[in-house]
This record gives structure tokens, sequence and C-alpha cells, in this order.
């Protein structure tokens, strides 16, 4: 039978935390209350681009820490560093996601989510069914092999420049100007809005 007084019972075993305390272990996670902008690249040109593009999406979505805040419309365009007709046509789009994971974190996330998609690695630049790179992580600037921020090539590549733009019309690339003074310079790449195809921001 339960006591009757059990509810005022107090459990010995639980020690209540301090307020203070709890206050300063929060403060210290900064990352717990301070979610960062970062602004990620996706391409594919095997298989079905379009539906690979919108699963990569959703799979950001679904993690843990991470919300996809914006998508841009969609492009195709030419594969960037390869020879002219060696591979088929990409297409192309950056989101912005905000997140509290750090920089490592969101950068094995997209490995996972390139593994996931059957991503093969055999050559540079070789064709993929799908690419998750991070373009930017809040002001961060790396110069680490493993994690470059802002991505060492985004600033050359319109089918990266031209979609952010879209989504954030005053960007920058930290270390580089602004996108639209990035894009006012570059040569033509083969860049063709794709207005027929949608990628859908995640409810
Ligand atoms: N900002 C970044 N985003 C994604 N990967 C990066 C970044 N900076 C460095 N890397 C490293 O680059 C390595 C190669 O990445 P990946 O295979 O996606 O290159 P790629 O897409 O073929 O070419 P590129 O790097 O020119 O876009 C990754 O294992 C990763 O550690
Ligand atoms: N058009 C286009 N070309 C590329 C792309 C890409 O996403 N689109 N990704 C590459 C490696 O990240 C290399 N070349």
């Amino acid at each position: 039978m339960t006591p009757s007084n059990a509810a005022s019972t107090p459990d010995p075993t639980v020690q209540p935390v301090p307020a203070s305390v709890v206050q300063q272990v929060d403060a210290a996670d900064t990352t717990l209350h301070n979610p960062k902008r970062a602004v990620l690249s996706l391409g594919s040109n095997l298989g079905n681009r379009l539906e690979t593009l919108q699963g990569a999406i959703d799979a950001l979505e679904d993690t843990p820490g991470l919300r996809v805040k914006a998508v841009s419309p969609v492009y195709e365009t030419e594969p960037w560093g390869v020879p002219t007709g060696s591979q088929s046509t990409y297409f192309n789009a950056v989101i912005v996601v905000k997140t509290t994971l750090p920089p490592a974190s969101l950068l094995e996330r997209a490995h996972a989510i390139e593994e996931a998609f059957e991503r093969v690695r055999d050559e540079r630049w070789g064709p993929r069914t799908i690419d998750v790179d991070i373009v930017a992580y809040q002001g961060v600037i790396s110069r680490d092999p493993d994690l470059t921020l802002p991505h060492p090539r985004a600033h050359e590549r319109a089918f990266v420049l031209v979609p952010w733009h879209d989504v954030d019309p005053a960007a920058e690339v930290p270390g580089h100007g602004p996108v639209a003074d990035l894009l006012s310079t570059l040569p033509e790449q083969g860049i063709t809005a794709r207005a027929d195809l949608k990628l859908a921001l995640p409810d």
C-alpha cells in the first residue's frame, strides 16, 4: 500500500542542485543557447539529383541541434574543375542552417549523409550522388585542411555564390568580401536556374 505522505517524502538519493550552479553550467555551454548560422552547399550529378538533394536537406533537418532556415532555388550547373563534357551536369543548391553543433560535428554529420547516399570518393572532383560542403560557419576562419572555413574554393564557384546570393543578398565570404562583388567578377561558368524544379524547406 502506498503511504499517504509519499508525494511529500523527499527522495534521499536526489540531491537538489543549487540554482546558482545550474546557471553557471548553462552559461559555460554557450552553444546551448547560442545557435550559429552556417551555409552549406549541396551538389549532385549522379542518380536522381533532385530527390537526393531533397533527401540530404531532410536528413539535415532531422539532425538534433540543427534547423534548416532557408533553401535556395535549384541550379543546373556545368561540372567545375574537370574537362568539359567529362561529367554530367550537377544540380546545386545552398541552404542556411542554424545549429548548436560545432563545425567539426557538422562536418561529421555532412559526411554521414554523403555515406547514406552512397557517395563514392575515388577521384578528386569525381561524379557524386551528393556532396555536402560547409561553405561558411558564422564568421569562423580556419586553415585546418580537414575543415577549412570558409570553404577554400567557395569564393570562385558560381554554383555556390549564385544560390547563396539568392538566399542572402548581403552575404559575405569571410576574408573575401561580399558575395555580390565576387559574383560580378566571376567568369561565366554555365549556371542555369531551373525554375521548374523546387526544393522544399522542411516544416
Ligand atoms: N569547408 C569544408 N567543407 C567540407 N569539407 C571540407 C571543408 N574543408 C575541408 N574539408 C575536407 O575536404 C575533404 C574532401 O572533401 P570532398 O570529398 O567533399 O571534396 P570535394 O567536394 O571533392 O572537393 P572540394 O573540397 O573542392 O569541394 C573532406 O574530407 C574534408 O575533411
Ligand atoms: N557544377 C559543379 N561542379 C563541381 C561541384 C558541384 O557541386 N557543382 N562540386 C565539386 C566538388 O565539390 C567539383 N565541381
